[in-house]
């Protein structure tokens, strides 16, 4: 997908993107940086499909988008279980493979009240998760996320990396903002800049290097090991919980860095293997139907 001189303004405001080219081919994670109000939304939405650009081009858009905005907040009495159900329909699916999709992205996501909780109810991080398993209902060619990780609590952070990862490992692209340098170099494969509206390709993240796979666990001793944000250490490319522990990705040349963090905060190392099979249940992009 690519932006070809793509300019925006809003009524007769001033311009608040000018002359953007950009691309964000298959298989890519780019990120999007920029101070506030700097265009980055704007630019999210354009490449979303849901804003028009003033002038400009926006070709090869996938035909599925999954779309999470910076704010989501829902109104109503609908279960998120039911909403996600009827947008899964809306999507193009039956009605048993929407509830069904909509139950796994939830539980996966660890919907807090879960399934069943009234949309008008969720916290601002609970109904991100309502975004983001809308978003994920029908696998997307391309994935737009706004500030993702603003309100997500530390464990959905790595199911939200794993869920980029997977996206683009099944050949989808994803494309996402956040303000902060870690989290573009460990989740990026290309970055821009936004500056005043302009944009432009910022340093290249670090190649990616292979990576090693650690699964964390309570020690035996029965002390409580103090928790840590894994998504955002460095190098770190996944991390999710499962019943074995915590299972966290990362680039070998971090794995020290990582073990020893996990140690320092007591954790024990019930596994760690140096070349993991890639994560499992990754979703086959579609490449016709709705959007
Ligand atoms: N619907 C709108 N109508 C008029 N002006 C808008 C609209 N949406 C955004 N703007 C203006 O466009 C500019 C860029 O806003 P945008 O939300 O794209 O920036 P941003 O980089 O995402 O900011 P932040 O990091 O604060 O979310 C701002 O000056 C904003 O006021």
């Amino acid at each position: 997908m690519r932006l070809e001189a793509v300019s925006k303004r809003y009524g007769r405001g001033g311009w608040v993107l000018r002359e953007v080219h950009a691309e964000v081919p298959p298989g890519a994670t780019v990120a999007f940086t920029g101070g506030n109000g700097s265009g980055k939304s704007t630019l999210l939405r354009i490449l979303a499909g849901v804003s028009r650009p003033t002038g400009g081009a926006v070709t090869g858009r996938p035909p599925v988008v999954g779309y999470v905005p910076d704010r989501f907040a829902p109104e109503g009495r609908l279960s998120a279980r039911s909403y996600l159900t009827h947008m899964g329909r809306v999507r193009g699916l039956g009605t048993g493979a929407a509830d069904a999709r909509a139950r796994r992205l939830l539980d996966r996501l660890a919907l807090v009240g879960g399934a069943d909780a009234q949309l008008r109810t969720l916290s601002k991080g609970n109904a991100q998760k309502v975004a983001l398993a809308q978003a994920l209902l029908v696998p997307p060619g391309l994935l737009v996320l706004d500030e993702p990780w603003s309100g997500l609590d530390t464990s959905a952070h790595g199911v939200l990396a794993e869920i980029m990862a997977e996206v683009a490992e099944a050949g989808g692209a994803v494309a996402f903002t956040d303000h902060r340098e870690a989290v573009t170099r460990a989740h990026a494969s290309v970055a821009y800049a936004v500056e005043g509206g302009r944009v432009r390709p910022a340093e290249p993240p670090a190649p990616r290097a292979p990576v090693a796979e650690a699964v964390f666990a309570h020690p035996d001793d029965g002390r409580v090991p103090e928790p840590v944000d894994w998504a955002a250490l460095p190098g770190v490319r996944a991390a999710s919980g499962d019943a074995a522990g915590t299972r966290v990705r990362v680039e070998r040349p971090h794995a020290d860095a990582l073990l020893r963090t996990a140690l320092d905060h007591g954790w024990s190392v019930a596994a760690l293997s140096r070349d993991p099979a890639p994560p499992a249940g990754t979703p086959t992009p579609k490449t016709g139907g709705r959007a």
